[in-house]
């Protein structure tokens, strides 16, 4: 039996969760003014807390949607702060935090949850599997120039920070999202703004005016190396674009800002076609791939249901869930949708493996290969990549 008991957090309990929070991520506490900001991006009802019996741990939620492979959108709760007191860890406390949040994300008919891990080693017990990965790369400003036949034809529009919050939220919802993006709760853009104002160099935004309204905006803070004041980096954060021309244009007004050297897009899709619009495309070099959305399916046949499916075979999958154990059995996946079956199935794989498949950034097949996926069909893993397959590499670009 446990020493200590999870319930939901009153609204005056909120500064202390997200104290401890931020101590178990080694910050300083938000201080009267910076709280002040940051408790606008706490949903309420959403924060629970284990007391053993002061507060050792917590978690929180936030609604929100995510869209799918195909458009559609499903609710989902974006999962995060979540910590537990150093003296007190390896106790069960972040299991039982968990086990919570979860049976109250079913209860609420989310689909799925979201959130961005600390740790690779941490949530895949829970049913959370790596779904979105993104990359960040860097351009060389002085050497690098967009190509002539890029398209172009829109104006930049360069914002301040309180007129950046007002405008960009509206593009944003305007854009068409593709698989792995999300909408941004009013709690979360209160979250951003929170830590732009917090940031001692500035934060400036461009908006992208194409021919049927802004189709595009970024984000960017330009920051000084240590020891050389003079070399600038650009940082650009939030670049999301609805139009080639946006996208190009927005890179065109970054690429003529003075006294920079660096350009670093943090967390951008996978296929972002930075390399396809520079003159010399070495002038863009990636730093890194990394690990962005984790989805743990709450309400498999929901999830499975809401996407669609590419042209192969019909192939049933048998899902493991121990801790949501509705979730598990057999479903048929065909290019006219997802339904249980009690067919004999091609493949078996646990909840946080279907995770990794749902937005179509892992092949079954290479997850057959690494042992994740049971193989009782070789034809159905083959059809498997194709159904499960996207054209477009899923991608989030919202942290939280
Ligand atoms: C979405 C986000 O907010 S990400 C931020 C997560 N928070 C942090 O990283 C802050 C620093 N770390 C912490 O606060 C804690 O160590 C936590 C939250 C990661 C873990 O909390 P704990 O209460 O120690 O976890 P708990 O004791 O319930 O462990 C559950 C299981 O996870 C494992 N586990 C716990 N932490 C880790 C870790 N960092 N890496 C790998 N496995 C871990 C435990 O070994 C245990 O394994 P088992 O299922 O085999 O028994």
């Amino acid at each position: 039996m446990s020493d200590f008991e999870i319930r939901t957090l009153d609204a005056d309990e909120l500064r202390a969760a997200s104290d401890l929070f931020r101590d178990t991520v080694h910050f300083r506490p938000a201080d009267d003014t910076e709280w002040e900001r940051l408790s606008r991006a706490y949903q309420a009802g959403g924060s629970i807390g284990a007391f053993g019996p002061e507060l050792i741990g917590t978690a929180r939620f936030f609604d929100a949607e995510l869209t799918v492979p195909g458009g559609a959108r499903v609710p989902m709760a974006g999962v995060t702060s979540v910590g537990v007191r150093a003296d007190r860890t390896r106790q069960g406390v972040l299991r039982a935090l968990m086990t919570v949040q979860l049976e109250q994300l079913a209860a609420r008919g989310v689909v799925c949850a979201n959130l961005l891990a600390s740790e690779a080693g941490i949530y895949g017990r829970f049913g959370y599997g790596l779904a979105t990965r993104s990359r960040t790369y860097g351009v060389d400003r002085h050497r690098a120039a967009v190509r002539a036949e890029v398209p172009s034809g829109g104006e930049v529009e360069l914002l301040d920070l309180d007129r950046a919050f007002e405008v960009c939220p509206v593009v944003y919802e305007r854009l068409e999202h593709r698989a792995g993006m999300m909408t941004r709760p009013e709690v979360l853009w209160r979250f951003y703004e929170s830590q732009a104002r917090r940031h001692t160099q500035p934060t400036k935004a461009l908006v992208h005016h194409g021919s049927e309204g802004p189709d595009g905006f970024a984000l960017y803070r330009v920051e000084g190396s240590a020891g050389h004041p003079w070399t600038k980096t650009l940082e650009v954060s939030h670049l999301f674009t609805g139009s080639p021309s946006a996208f190009a244009g927005l890179w065109r007004f970054l690429l003529g800002i003075d006294l920079v050297d660096r350009i670093v897009a943090e967390e951008r899709p996978l296929d972002e076609p930075i390399e396809l619009i520079l003159a010399d495309h070495r002038r863009g070099n990636v730093d890194r791939v990394e690990d962005e959305h984790w989805v743990r399916l709450v309400d498999v046949p929901r999830a499975l249901a809401a996407r669609e499916y590419g042209h192969a075979a019909p192939v049933v999958v048998e899902v493991v869930d121990p801790l949501l154990p509705g979730n598990s059995g057999g479903y048929r996946i065909t290019p006219e949708g997802a339904e249980r079956t009690d067919e004999a199935a091609g493949l078996r794989l646990d909840v946080a493996t279907l995770g990794m498949v749902y937005l179509g950034t892992w092949r079954p097949s290479a997850l057959a290969e690494a042992g994740r996926v049971e193989v009782r069909d070789p034809a159905a893993v083959v059809a498997a990549d194709v159904l499960f397959g996207t054209r477009v590499a899923s991608w989030s670009g919202t942290y939280f």
